[in-house]
C-alpha cells in the first residue's frame, strides 16, 4: 500500500500534478488535500481507470485523515508570485502554511517522505525540518526541496541554442537553492556540445530567472504550474522507484538538510551551510548518498559563493520563524 498525499491539490500545480501521479502504477492511494475544492478534483480524477484509489479531503478538520498512513506527502500549497515579486516576498503567507502542514505531518505521518514545492523553497525546507526536529521525528534523508524544475529548464534551454543536445537524455546538475542567484547550473559538465563564454553567461542567467519568464507571461495569473507539475511528478516518481521498487542509481538534484546525510560532510565543509541543493542518489529511505560537487569552472565557483551568501539569510529566516512562532497542534 503506497499512499501519496498532495497538499494544495486543487491549485494550479496541485491539479496537473495529481493527474500525472494518477497515472503511476507505483501509487495505490492518492489522497488530495486542500482548503477548497479537493473533493471535486478527487471525484474527477477517480474516474480514470488506473490502479490507484483517489480520495478528496477538504479543510483543516480533514487533514489528519488525509495524512494517516502516508508514504509520501507532496506540498504545493500556498500563494504564487505576481510580476514584480521575489519568491522571498511569498514568505509572509507561505511560511505559516508550510509550518502548519509540517506540524500535521510530524503528528500523523512522521515517517513519510516530505517533498516541498511551496516557495520560497530555500526557507520552507528549513521550516519543515525545524518543525520535525521540535517534534523529535526528524530524519534528514526524508525531507526534500523540489528543485527539479531548474534541472528540467536547464536541459530545455541548452537544447534551445544547441539542437544537437538531447534534452530528455541529458540531465544537468543544478546546485545551490531555488531562487535567482542561488540557482547554479553546472554547465561545464556538458561535454556533448561546446559554448562560448557569452553563451554560458546568457544560459546561466536564463536558467536562474526562468521562473520570471512564466510569471511575466502569465501577467498576474500566477507562476509556472504545468512545467512544475511535470517536474514534481518526475521527482516523486524517482523517489518512489527508489524507495518502493528498490531501483538503484537514481540521481536527482534536490535541496536538502546536509547534516545527517551520507556523503554530505564535504558539502558542509565547502559551503558552511546547513542546507544546499546538490545531486543525491535516492534509495529505500530517501537520500542514500549526497554526491560530491562536480569540478567547477572559475565562473561557477564564483556563482556558488554568491549563492552561499544569499542562502545563509534564507535559511536563517526559516529557522528563526519556527523558533519564534511554533506550529499550532492540529
Ligand atoms: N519549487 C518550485 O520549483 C515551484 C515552481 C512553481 C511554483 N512553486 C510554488 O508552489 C506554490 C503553489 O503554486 P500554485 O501556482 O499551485 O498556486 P495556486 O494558488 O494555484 O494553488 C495553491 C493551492 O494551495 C491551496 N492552499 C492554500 N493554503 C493551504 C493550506 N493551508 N493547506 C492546503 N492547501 C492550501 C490553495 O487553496 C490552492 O488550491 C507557490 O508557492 C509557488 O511559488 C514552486
Ligand atoms: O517563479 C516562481 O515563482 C515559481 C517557481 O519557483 C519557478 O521557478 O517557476
Amino acid at each position: 500500500m503506497v499512499k501519496v498525499v498532495v497538499c494544495g491539490a486543487a491549485g494550479g500545480i496541485g491539479q496537473p500534478l495529481s493527474l500525472l501521479l494518477k497515472q503511476s502504477d507505483l501509487i495505490s492511494h492518492l489522497a488530495l488535500y486542500d482548503i477548497v475544492n479537493a473533493a471535486g478534483v478527487a471525484a474527477d480524477l477517480s474516474h480514470i481507470n488506473t490502479a490507484s484509489k483517489v480520495t478528496g479531503h477538504v479543510g483543516k478538520d480533514a487533514l489528519a485523515e488525509a495524512l494517516q498512513g502516508a508514504h509520501t506527502v507532496v506540498i504545493p500549497a500556498g500563494v504564487p508570485r505576481k510580476p514584480g515579486m521575489t519568491r522571498d516576498d511569498l514568505f509572509k503567507v507561505n511560511a505559516g502554511i508550510v509550518r502548519d502542514l509540517a506540524q500535521a505531518c510530524a503528528q500523523h505521518c512522521p515517517k513519510a517522505f516530505i517533498l516541498v514545492i511551496s516557495n520560497p523553497v530555500n526557507s520552507t525546507v528549513p521550516i519543515v525540518c525545524e518543525v520535525f526536529k521540535q517534534a523529535g521525528v526528524f530524519d534528514p534523508r526524508k525531507v526534500f526541496g523540489v528543485t527539479t524544475l531548474d534541472v528540467v529548464r536547464s536541459s530545455t534551454f541548452v537544447n534551445d541554442i544547441k539542437p544537437q543536445f538531447e534534452p530528455q537524455a541529458n540531465r544537468i546538475t543544478v546546485v545551490g537553492g531555488h531562487s535567482g542567484a542561488t540557482i547554479v547550473p553546472i554547465l561545464s559538465q556538458i561535454k556533448q556540445v561546446s559554448f562560448t563564454p557569452e553563451e554560458i553567461k546568457a544560459l546561466t542567467h536564463r536558467i536562474q530567472f526562468g521562473g520570471d519568464e512564466v510569471v511575466k507571461a502569465k501577467d498576474g495569473a500566477g507562476s509556472a504550474t504545468l512545467s512544475m507539475a511535470y517536474a514534481g511528478a518526475r521527482f516523486t516518481t524517482s523517489l518512489l522507484e527508489a524507495s518502493v521498487r528498490g531501483k538503484r542509481g537514481l540521481v536527482e538534484s534536490t535541496y536538502i538538510h546536509l547534516k545527517g546525510n551520507a556523503g554530505a560532510e564535504w558539502n558542509v565543509r565547502s559551503t558552511g551551510l546547513e542546507y544546499f541543493a546538490q545531486d543525491v542518489e535516492l534509495g529505500p529511505d530517501g537520500v542514500a548518498n549526497v554526491l560530491a560537487l562536480p569540478d567547477l569552472s572559475a565562473e561557477e565557483q564564483a556563482l556558488v559563493q554568491i549563492a552561499i551568501d544569499e542562502l545563509k539569510g534564507n535559511i536563517t529566516k526559516g529557522v528563526a520563524f519556527v523558533a519564534a512562532v511554533p506550529a499550532a497542534k492540529l
